[in-house]
C-alpha cells in the first residue's frame, strides 16, 4: 500500500513521490473547483513583497474546506497522512495548510528551503500536481536538492503526482514554466507560538 511506502520512503531517505495519488477524473474535479480569485503569492509572513517578487513569480490562493468536495475529499486525505505520520514518527504535526498555485509562463520559484523565519513551525511539505498531458518542453520541474547542495531528482508537475518531503532537510526549486501550471503546496505545522500570537494556519 502506498501510504506504507510512503512511510518507509520518509523514514528512509525523507522525501517520496506518489504517482497517481488521484485518479485523472478526481484531477479534473480539483481542477475545477479553484476558484478565479488569484493573488501574488508572498514568501514566509514578509511584508517585503519586492523582494520575494524576485525569488517566486506564482499566484495562489488558500486552500478551504468550503470551495467543495473535491477540496473537502483532497483535504481529507492529506489528514490521514499526518495520523499515520504522528503515529509512527512521533512529529506532532499539529495541522495542514495548503494553497493552490498557478505558474504563467514564465513564471518560477528560486531555492528555498520551506521551513524558514516566519515559518519555522513547517515539517512535512506536500506537492500535488494538477497538470494534465505535461510535455519536457513545458518545463516547470521540481528540483529537489539534499541539505548539502546535491541534486537528488528533477521531477515533471504531471497531473495525479504528489511529492512529499521533510521541510527543513530539502532546498527545492521551481525551473520557469513555459505553460500554465498548476498545483496545490502544502505544509504540516507544529504547533507554535510566534511574535507573542499562537500561530495558526488561516
Ligand atoms: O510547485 C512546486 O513544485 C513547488 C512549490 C514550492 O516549492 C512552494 O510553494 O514552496
Ligand atoms: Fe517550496
Amino acid at each position: 500500500m502506498s501510504l506504507d511506502k510512503l512511510m518507509t520512503a520518509i523514514a528512509e531517505q525523507g522525501w517520496y513521490v506518489w504517482d497517481d495519488f488521484l485518479t485523472a477524473q478526481q484531477v479534473h474535479e480539483l481542477r475545477e473547483t479553484i476558484p478565479a480569485d488569484w493573488h501574488k503569492a508572498k514568501i514566509g509572513r514578509s511584508d517585503d513583497a519586492h523582494r520575494d517578487v524576485e525569488r517566486r513569480s506564482d499566484k495562489i490562493q488558500w486552500l478551504k474546506a468550503d470551495m467543495g468536495l473535491p477540496v473537502m475529499d483532497y483535504l481529507e486525505r492529506m489528514e490521514q497522512i499526518r495520523l499515520h505520520v504522528n503515529r509512527e514518527f512521533f512529529l506532532g504535526l499539529f495541522e495542514y495548510e495548503a494553497h493552490f498555485a498557478k505558474y504563467e509562463a514564465g513564471d518560477f520559484y528560486e531555492k528555498h528551503y520551506d521551513s524558514f523565519q516566519g515559518n519555522t513551525n513547517r515539517r512535512l511539505t506536500t506537492v500535488f500536481y494538477l497538470n494534465e498531458n505535461w510535455t519536457a518542453e513545458n518545463g516547470g520541474e521540481l528540483k529537489l536538492y539534499d541539505n548539502k547542495d546535491r541534486l537528488i531528482d528533477t521531477l515533471a508537475p504531471r497531473a495525479g503526482r504528489l511529492i512529499v518531503f521533510l521541510s527543513e532537510d530539502f532546498p527545492h526549486e521551481v525551473c520557469v514554466s513555459h505553460a500554465q501550471r498548476y498545483s496545490i503546496a502544502g505544509w504540516f505545522r507544529i504547533n507554535g507560538v510566534t511574535e507573542d500570537r499562537l500561530d495558526i494556519a488561516r
